[in-house]
């Protein structure tokens, strides 16, 4: 195992460039292992201190699900006895062959028939425990790959670290979290049993072939010594080849994935013969690795396989003077064979899985630097060395929430834990706490719902400032455009809002997050039912039937903030011009329409979507909507009538309120058509002068403008 690691110089050594940036300040053991597709030859030190630092690895990927779960732990309790009744069973069989063959050559009729008894009788104890043994195995194996992925999936998610992964460094997360983990689970447990089994194995067949001739003892340890030097040798570059392996399996899978999801634009643009050159490049380069493998396990199998046949030859030739000279019988031969044979797969545990650890440690490598960079990705967790071990208590924000844990402001800030960045600062995020938030007045129109203070906003390659020194106010019931020429940085300012984009200065205060809802132009369709897309992203508790999260941990900003009945959604479906959709799915009926599971993000025009993201800010009830060209698929009547409802659901809060017990809706959109002015009240234009600057107004309008029935939805 140990010696495996060894083999994996060549491609550390590649990576630590890339991973050794300013941007990367965690530089613990994972650092010098992402991963790189890299054609150079293995070079050959042979690095101790990397090999422990190898081994810190696995066990920092191995150690928490055995500290965390108390069903792991039992579950390894009883593999562990069940190894050990497997390797007594083992030498018990030893002994009764023996004596078999004994009886035999001796042709001593009683003592067969006896042994023949005591066999059969071993064999019905022995056949359970070995089947158990493996079925045990396999038992661990699955509950420690299901609580992996699940922690891997949590790391992965949480902090919105899938957004800010960087491709580039980390290639097909996706294979990361299904194929690698579960190769790590139950191959980790096979090795470590393998090793346990073999030290056993060891110690009670080397006693054995000690007591039958010392010799031999002595020959067989010369010659697995033999066998690994060469092994580690010939085999030396299949460790590359198969970190290289994994990736352009999963790059050939990935083209593929993005073949199935952007069918219809690639249809439009007849890119099929692109496409398929590009699936067949990566194929190309699939299958060179792979010939360049099969080369390496063929030179490593010219020696193995003699290395095996060898195996039965040698500890005969060695004892035959012995059993000629009549100093032993050939049940003492077959002995010394079985034990000679034991004690070399022990002692071969390199010879015997070489392709198998050399896959297992890419595998390692892979999921260590995926490891490392969510790590870095997550402002909660870049200064810790946790590994896979629980950050927080996710509970903590689960569902078991009384009405006042609703309405609490959450505060947060991206950037008090987050110094990775050090060119430019880090945007400081913050919620209003309820005193900034209600403070400022007791009216509700110039309560503050969105504010920036001296904010300085880059790319997140720091490469481009796009927006400087920018301060402003919008107060409770004001709306916001947001305007300036493509590419001036119209988006990224909302993405800093949302907390996605964190690179430069200032501060922006905003609604807890889980009062702020975003409309991006292309909206996201979830896997489910038409009332799954319209509740996205919350969730439904108290339905009674068709919610997929019966049973499962909700985070509290999921939650609804009223129940709503299939009429309420056929309602809101009829406000957004959507019901029809909904009858089309159902057959006739709406209802059944609002259950129905297609594959909606294909099934519905974009214009549809939109309308349908309309929708879901009328079931999520936020206190601030951000809309980033949330419209532009829609003719200019539908348009009116999307905003209308914004406004009347503002007003329809505001209206509600003695002593502001829940707030009003203010919207901030960002887009390019006139047609969106007569819906807003400030105008904020970004990209003026050097590009970065900006400017914040009022937008004029004639009272006539903006009657409370305008827009009329029937113009
Ligand atoms: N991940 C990224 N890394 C670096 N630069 C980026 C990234 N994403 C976008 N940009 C750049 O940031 C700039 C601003 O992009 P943004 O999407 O905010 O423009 P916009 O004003 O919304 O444009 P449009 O009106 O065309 O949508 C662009 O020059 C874009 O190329």
């Amino acid at each position: 195992f140990t010696a495996s690691y060894a083999l994996h110089r060549q491609p550390i050594q590649q990576i630590i460039p890339r991973y050794d940036n300013k941007h990367s300040r965690n530089r613990g053991i994972f650092h010098r292992l992402a991963q790189k597709d890299d054609d150079e030859e293995a070079t050959n030190q042979f690095d101790w201190n990397v090999i422990g630092r190898q081994f810190g690895l696995f066990q920092d990927m191995a150690f928490p699900y055995y500290e965390e779960s108390t069903r792991g732990r039992w579950l390894l309790a009883g593999l562990l006895a069940l190894t050990l009744l497997n390797s007594g069973v083992s030498v018990l069989f030893s002994y009764l062959g023996k004596d078999f063959w004994n009886a035999l050559s001796a042709k001593d009729i009683p003592v067969f028939y006896e042994v023949l008894q005591k066999y059969l009788g071993a064999l019905i104890v022995g056949a359970p425990v070995i089947t158990l043994y493996r079925y045990q195995r396999q038992r661990l194996a699955i509950h420690w790959r299901e609580w992996m992925t699940a922690r891997t999936f949590e790391l992965y998610t949480s902090n919105r670290v899938y957004y800010n992964l960087d491709p580039s460094i980390i290639d097909n997360p996706d294979q990361r979290i299904t194929e690698d983990v579960k190769s790590f689970t139950s191959y980790s447990l096979q090795l470590v049993i393998t090793i346990i089994t073999s030290l056993i194995d060891l110690v009670s067949f080397s006693l054995i072939l000690w007591g039958i001739y010392p010799q031999l003892f002595v020959a067989i340890i010369a010659y697995a010594t033999f066998g690994t030097v060469v092994t580690t040798f010939l085999g030396r570059p299949l460790v590359h080849l198969n970190f290289k392996q994994l990736q352009r399996e999963a790059d050939l899978r990935y083209s593929l994935v993005r073949l199935r999801d952007n069918a219809e634009s690639i249809a439009f643009y007849g890119g099929e013969d692109l496409e398929g050159q590009a699936v067949e490049d990566r194929l190309e380069r699939v299958t060179g690795n792979r010939r360049a493998l099969i080369e390496v396990e063929r030179n490593l199998e010219f020696f193995t396989t003699a290395y095996r046949y060898l195996i039965q030859i040698v500890p005969v030739a060695v004892v035959a003077p012995k059993y000629f000279a009549g100093d032993i019988g050939l049940g003492v031969i077959s002995q010394s064979v079985g034990a000679f044979n034991h004690i070399l797969s022990d002692l071969s545990i390199i010879i015997n899985q070489f392709e198998q650890l050399s896959t297992f440690s890419a595998g390692i490598d892979r999921l260590a630097s995926f490891y490392d960079a969510m790590r870095a990705s997550n402002p909660e967790r870049a200064s810790t060395n946790s590994g896979l071990l629980k950050v927080g208590n996710r509970t903590a924000l689960s569902v078991m929430l009384t009405h006042d844990d609703r309405n609490a402001t959450v505060p947060f800030n991206y950037g008090d834990s987050s110094d990775f960045m050090s060119t430019f600062g880090t945007i400081a995020l913050k919620a209003w706490n309820d005193v900034q938030y209600s403070g400022k007045s007791s009216t509700p129109t110039n309560r503050p719902v969105l504010q920036a203070v001296n904010l300085d906003l880059c790319t997140p390659d720091q490469k481009r400032m796009l927006i400087r020194n920018l301060t402003f106010e919008l107060q409770e019931g004001q709306n916001l455009l947001i305007v300036g020429n493509s590419g001036a940085g119209k988006s990224s300012l909302l993405r800093a809002i949302a907390g996605l984009w964190t690179k430069g200065n200032g501060s922006i205060y905003s609604p807890p997050d889980d009062s702020v809802y975003f409309l991006p132009q292309r909206p996201y369709c979830t896997l489910g039912s038409l009332k799954d897309q319209l509740l996205y992203p919350s969730v439904d508790l108290n339905a009674t039937n068709g919610s997929t999260f019966e049973n499962k941990i909700v985070p509290k900003s999921h939650l609804l903030v009223e129940s709503l009945e299939d009429t309420d959604l056929l309602d809101i479906l009829e406000q957004v011009n959507l019901l029809e959709v909904a009858r089309n799915a159902g057959d006739g009926d709406p209802v059944r329409g609002l259950y129905a599971v297609l594959d909606w993000s294909n099934r519905l025009s974009l214009g549809e979507q939109q309308r349908l993201a309309f929708g879901r800010v009328l079931v999520n009830r936020p206190t601030l909507v951000i809309l980033d060209e949330a419209t532009s698929a829609l003719d200019v009547v539908s348009e009116a009538r999307m905003y209308n409802l914004l406004q009347n659901l503002a007003r329809r809060e505001l209206s509600h309120q003695s002593g502001l017990s829940r707030p009003g809706l203010t919207y901030v959109s960002v887009g390019h058509r006139p047609s969106l002015i007569a819906f807003h009240d400030k105008k904020l234009r970004v990209g003026i002068g050097e590009g970065d600057s900006c400017e914040f107004s009022d937008i004029a309008k004639m009272p006539s403008e903006f009657p409370s029935s305008f827009p009329n939805p029937n113009l």
